[in-house]
């Protein structure tokens, strides 16, 4: 319902008759100063409910403030509170021993109760405004989204200042404009510890950096991940990776902008925005950390459930929806590995998608911990083929590091030839590094141009260098310039002309034209022969 304060007269109430002097109701756009102004003289000290002020020791609990106003509208007989269900969930923080007031500014004639601001003292009276919940306060947002806007707007300055600067690119933002808003003591600590998460993680000893990643589709080449420095055991909170989390409304959330991540709780289907370093952290079907909130509820935390190397990238698990029903979405590189998710129906597609991940070095964990890129080109396509593209992309620096750290630290075993059973044959003759198919060989040629310090073609837009000119365009073709073929049958898009028969191979033809030399099984796609050879150990 409409109001407008500035033309009426109106009366605060008081149940008890000792504070019913009439005065007039503020304008609704004075109501943050005249309920702070009045708050500050602690004026009604000895009240308990008067109509005006519900006051509330909380003894660090946090208030019933239903069962308050429900009491309060009991005790007066009047009409419920239009906004009652405003108060369901707060979430407020509340010192030990502060002393919680709300102001209720009533109108008679029209029967409408505005609950106006929230207040919080603590021990030494500084009065800070929580929460405004009238009607026609012009807020941008649901009123209960507040603190997850004062984490977002925070968030996109932080990461601008700490992790762009680091990466040299904008990374993840959630768009919020930064509203002009009095904080609370609570929500000036949301953002100065959002500050300080932020700040720590570009120190020298933290035991994790930013990296770019430019695997996942829906980033466009703008992605980040994060990479642990140094090896962290199993079950072990890693300290510093965590970040906030707040209650977000539905109507605050926009699909594509800053709903990159937002979780929902199971328990209660709400929605929850998370924010801050472990914001970084990509989904792997099978991680190496999960999700912790130990204490604060609202500071959430990155737990290893593996053993995690240095330059290994840290994951979690969103979730088993996350990414579509059952997950089939995701691209992460265990989907990717198993052909499962977004690869499951799109092998096709894999070296166009598979583009970000430099091929780590195969330790002696389980093989699956490799990461191997999916280029599936073979003998019978490779030399014609214009479109054949191996994205082998090297920011070589990083992987010479790598190879250097692992000699001469020795926390990294090579595959080790003599593992017999390993499907990761195919071995770099300079350094660890292993490859799962012969299909791949591609791939390890680019590979080990690196070692003989070959030319490095510089992407101009963004951070990749690649050993092969070939590849550089390909690169900038489908990550920067966008051109993709369609298929004229079903509108898929793909990288290629190639990647384009392969899918009219599989889904409109239905032609195989790569046959295993063994058993002289078909299939349509040269990756899949490859899995059937190894499946078979139908060798070349
Ligand atoms: C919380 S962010 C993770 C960090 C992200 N790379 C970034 O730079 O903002 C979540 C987003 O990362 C991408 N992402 C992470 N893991 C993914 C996966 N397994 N499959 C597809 N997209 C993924 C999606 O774009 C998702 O919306």
């Amino acid at each position: 319902m409409p109001m407008d304060w500035s033309s009426d007269e109106g009366t605060l109430c008081s149940s008890n008759g000792r504070t019913g002097t009439t005065k007039p109701v503020p304008h609704c756009h004075d109501w943050r100063a005249i309920a702070e102004e009045t708050a500050s003289k602690r004026f009604y000290d000895d009240c308990a409910l008067d109509g005006r002020v519900a006051k509330l020791k909380t003894g660090g609990k946090r208030p019933d403030f239903k069962q308050l106003i429900d009491h309060h509208v009991t005790h007066k007989q009047t009409t419920p509170y239009p906004y009652i269900k405003d108060y369901q969930s707060f979430d407020v923080s509340i010192d030990e021993d502060s002393v919680i007031e709300f102001y209720i500014f009533k109108e008679e004639e029209i029967e409408l109760y505005v609950v106006c601001a929230l207040y919080t003292y603590n021990e030494h009276s500084t009065v800070s405004l929580q929460y405004n919940t009238t009607q026609n306060e012009e807020l941008p947002f649901h009123p209960k989204s507040r603190n997850a806007i004062i984490l977002c707007m925070a968030d996109d300055e932080f990461t601008e200042r700490f992790v762009d600067q680091k990466l040299g690119f904008r990374t993840h933002k959630t768009h919020t404009p930064t509203w002009q808003m009095k904080f609370s003591r609570v929500e000036h600590r949301i953002w100065k510890f959002h500050e300080e998460l932020y700040a720590s993680s570009v120190s020298k000893n933290c035991c994790f950096r930013y990296e770019p990643c430019m695997r996942y589709t829906n980033e466009k080449g703008f992605g980040a991940k994060i990479v642990s420095n140094v090896l962290i055991k199993k079950n072990k909170m890693i300290p510093g990776l965590g970040g906030q989390l707040f209650f977000i409304h539905d109507n605050d959330i926009k699909a594509g902008v800053n709903d990159f991540s937002v979780f929902t709780r199971s328990c209660s289907l709400k929605q929850f925005v998370y924010l801050g370093l472990a914001a970084y952290i990509n989904h792997d079907c099978e991680s190496n950390a999960v999700f912790s909130s130990i204490g604060e509820p609202s500071y959430v935390q990155i737990k290893s459930v593996k053993q995690i190397l240095p330059g290994e990238e840290i994951t979690v698990f969103y979730g088993r929806g996350y990414f579509g029903d059952n997950n089939a979405q995701c691209e992460c590189m265990t989907c990717e590995n198993n052909m499962k998710g977004f690869f499951s129906k799109k092998v096709d597609t894999v070296d166009t998608m598979a583009v970000d991940d430099l091929p780590t070095i195969t330790v002696n964990d389980p093989p699956e911990t490799v990461n191997v890129p999916a280029s599936t080109e073979t003998k019978e396509e490779s030399e014609t083929d214009d479109d054949s593209y191996t994205d082998t992309d090297v920011s070589s620096s990083d992987e010479n590091e790598v190879h250097k750290k692992t000699d001469d630290e020795g926390s990294i075993q090579s595959t080790g030839s003599s593992d017999v059973d390993s499907p990761y044959k195919y071995h770099c003759s300079n350094c660890d590094l292993s490859f799962k198919y012969n299909c791949w060989k591609d791939t390890m040629r680019e590979h080990e141009r690196l070692h003989l310090g070959g030319p490095k073609h510089k992407c101009e837009h963004c951070y990749k260098q690649f050993g092969d000119k070939r590849n550089m365009n390909m690169h900038i073709k489908l990550i920067h310039q966008g051109s993709m073929v369609k298929c004229q049958k079903c509108d898929k898009m793909y990288s290629g002309k190639r990647q384009l028969r392969y899918h009219d191979n599989r889904v409109h033809s239905k032609i195989k034209p790569f046959e295993c030399n063994i058993c002289a099984e078909r299939f349509p796609v040269p990756c899949m022969l490859s899995v059937h050879r190894l499946k078979m150990d139908h060798k070349e």
